[in-house]
């Protein structure tokens, strides 16, 4: 097989709540290309799968959990049966906390894919604060480390100075990315189909390493995890909230706007009282967006991840009974 005949991928990666979704919708609806999409989630129901906005049915869900595992073998069942579709292009979509490098390994190492785009996204309200923090800089860091494009989203939510700052923390990690500034995930037009990587530095890649992942139910000798960081995400807690009640809309705003600020993100589906249809909830670092969910919810369920709090458990048990 020819270069010219792989399949190119992106691959979308970024801290959680960034704007990795908003940016996988958008480029599925403008970017002019049969996709295939693989997304994987943070928690154990995989509220990203289905906020995807796919009209063409090649949308490919990913199992929840490491993607590095969901995707060991070459990349995996997942990627197996969206080639089938024969796509033009496949997006894949890295968890929030994880390393979007760890997957762009896997494109680089299976025959029928060519690595295209690395496109990281930065949160420009919160990017310097969460870097400044000694629990979440790393993972941030290595998120950027090999990145082509670096979108620094959410601008409108910056102020004059954090918007700056984030940018030049941006340059002084990442020097060589190509930098553009959004609202929305809402990329030039000259971006959005992915840009022309003319020079990718050496790959250094080892396809056949045998380390354990750390995760229970992988039992696959081909993994790529840093030997040095064998489980990225470890230092982040998972929370599944079921919310079966329909609850009062202010009294649940209320308890949104109190969560403790260790949960770093929050997301899923809830019932409100005075109202018969159901709402998606989006919280990131303090802010929230409560919109009407589209007819594809299945469960009313939050989850969320953060740093390890036991106030946490707490505030999302009387969240859920607001
Ligand atoms: N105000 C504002 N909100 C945004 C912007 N971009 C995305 N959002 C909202 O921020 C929330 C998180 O966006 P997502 O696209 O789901 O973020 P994500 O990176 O996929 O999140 P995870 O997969 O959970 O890490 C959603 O409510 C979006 O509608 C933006 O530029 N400005």
């Amino acid at each position: 097989m020819t270069v010219a005949e792989t399949v190119p991928v992106m691959v979308i990666g970024g801290f959680l709540g960034a704007g990795k979704t908003t940016l996988l919708n958008r480029i599925l609806k403008t970017g002019g290309r049969r996709y295939a999409v693989l997304v994987n989630d943070f928690g154990s129901v995989n509220v990203d799968a289905a906020l995807i906005e796919s009209e063409d049915g090649l949308t490919k869900k990913l199992d929840n959990g490491c993607i590095c595992c969901s995707m060991s073998d070459g990349v995996g069942p997942a990627l197996d049966a969206a080639m089938q579709s024969s796509p033009e292009a496949v997006i894949i979509e890295g968890s929030g906390v994880g390393d979007p490098w760890r997957i762009a390994e896997l494109a680089i190492i299976d025959k029928r894919l060519s690595l295209e785009l690395v496109v990281t996204l930065v949160d420009a309200a919160n990017f310097v604060r969460q870097l400044r923090d000694e629990m979440l800089s790393d993972t941030l860091e290595r998120q950027l480390a090999h990145a082509d494009l670096v979108v620094v989203n959410k601008a409108d939510l910056a102020s004059e100075s954090q918007l700056a700052s984030a940018i030049l923390a941006v340059q002084r990690i990442r020097p060589d990315a190509r930098l553009v500034q959004t609202i929305e995930s809402v990329l030039p037009d000259e971006l959005i189909g992915g840009i022309m990587v003319t020079e990718r530095p050496s790959i250094d890649v080892h396809a056949h390493d045998h380390h354990d992942c750390g995760h229970d139910h992988c039992d696959h000798p081909e993994h790529h995890h840093d030997h040095a960081n064998p489980h990225h995400d470890q230092q982040f807690a998972r929370w599944l909230t079921p919310a079966p009640a329909a609850l009062d809309r202010a009294q649940f705003e209320a308890a949104l706007s109190e969560l403790p600020s260790a949960l770093l993100r929050l997301k899923g589906w809830v019932r409100f009282s005075d109202a018969d249809e159901p709402f998606l909830v989006h919280y990131t670092a303090g802010r929230y967006r409560i919109v009407p969910a589209n007819d594809r919810v299945e469960d009313t369920v939050l989850v969320g991840i953060g740093l390890p709090d036991p106030k946490i458990r707490l505030a999302l048990q009387s969240l859920v009974a607001a």
